[in-house]
């Protein structure tokens, strides 16, 4: 009980609750936590981020070709927002966890996988693409699973900016060669889509198609937990979230905290468990602190990063929300922008 009481405490302190006020109004919270107790520390991962940051920006450097395409696909046509991201070395982050999936709805362990939304699914991604309107994105990241991408594409259609989001083809030169965009006006209005297999949802191993009532049933309550829950312990011939974290962790390190570095807003859909292992590296969240962290379907949420740090601002209600708004200047900026250019 003293630990939970800790636990909470800590939490509330790193701004946790905000999100338990969104969810009595909304009904759907994005951020359950339940305070648990286990073992763990992530230096190992703060030690990681350190050399992959270091390393990211050489990637930035040496792999041009990448950055060119950044560059050239999500440039704002705008000259005055433009203006405004070279001054300010913040840059906003989303990350959503993907709609309601078929699975999701038949209560079967996914995993890695490869499944639809439903039509639930398909309305959480309208609405959080709602929620997240006015809210600027640069690059969009998501798992190479439907689902993740199905819900970054839904959400993109509620934009205001009506940028339109592209999914990059960078698997063979053909692929590549094959997918070019010859106009320069057509690419200053889309928004480069990365898909990365890192970002997938962990590897549930032997559960994968099971039902998550029934395996409870069969070896107890307490073991499924163990394995949906806690930090090392893997499900039969699956990952654990910290494997998830090795490679979900490696990868927002190496490839997108760069972009966040270099002033790009960034949006991530991904799922569940790689993204509740970023969470614990973006919040530094204790190996204790993950096992009560729960992640809503459909949820956007929101980071500011700043002068390197990652300042959470929990989940924004409605496009217009004061609170998000009234925290950072850059995001009132284009926000207004948005009003002037679209008069809506
Ligand atoms: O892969 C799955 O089954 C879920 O989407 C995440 O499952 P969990 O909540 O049991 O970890």
């Amino acid at each position: 009980m003293a630990a939970t009481a800790f636990h909470q405490a800590s939490l509330q302190s790193r701004g946790y609750f905000c999100d338990s006020r969104l969810s009595q109004e909304n009904g759907n919270a994005p951020f359950r936590l339940i305070s648990k107790g286990f073992k763990l520390d992530i230096a190992m991962l703060r030690r990681g981020n350190y050399c992959s940051r270091k390393r990211g920006f050489s990637v930035i450097e040496a792999s041009n070709s990448q950055t060119t395409v950044f560059d050239q696909v999500s440039s704002p046509s705008n000259g005055a927002m433009s203006d405004t991201r070279k001054k300010s070395n913040e840059a906003a982050l989303i990350l959503i966890r993907h709609g309601e999936s078929m699975w999701n709805e038949k209560n079967l362990f996914t995993g890695c996988v490869d499944v639809p939304l439903t039509k639930k699914g398909v309305e959480e991604a309208i609405e959080a693409g709602k929620r997240i309107s006015n809210i600027p994105v640069n690059v969009i990241y998501t798992s190479a699973l439907i689902r993740a991408q199905m819900t970054a594409m839904l959400a993109m259609t509620e934009h205001r900016r009506k940028k339109v989001p592209i999914i990059l083809h960078n698997e063979s030169e053909q692929a590549k060669a094959w997918s070019q965009i010859f106009s320069e006006d057509t690419q200053k209005q889309c928004i480069p889509v990365v898909t990365a297999w890192q970002l997938n949802e962990r590897m549930y191993g032997e559960l994968q198609g099971l039902n998550k009532q029934e395996t409870a049933d069969r070896y107890g309550k307490e073991q499924v937990h163990e394995w949906r829950r806690s930090y090392d312990t893997p499900p039969p011939n699956g990952e654990s979230l910290e494997m998830c974290a090795e490679r979900a962790v490696a990868y927002f390190t190496e490839h997108i905290e760069p972009q966040l570095l270099c002033g790009k807003n960034v949006m991530i859909a991904a799922h569940g468990n790689s993204l509740r292992s970023i969470i614990m590296y973006l919040d530094k969240l204790t190996s204790q602190e993950v096992i009560s962290l729960e992640l809503s379907t459909g949820m956007p949420m929101l980071y500011i990063f700043k002068d390197g740090r990652f300042i959470r601002r929990g989940s924004p209600v409605a496009p217009n929300e004061a609170g998000v708004y009234a925290y950072t200047k850059r995001l009132a900026q284009y926000r207004q922008k948005l009003d002037e250019m679209f008069q809506s």
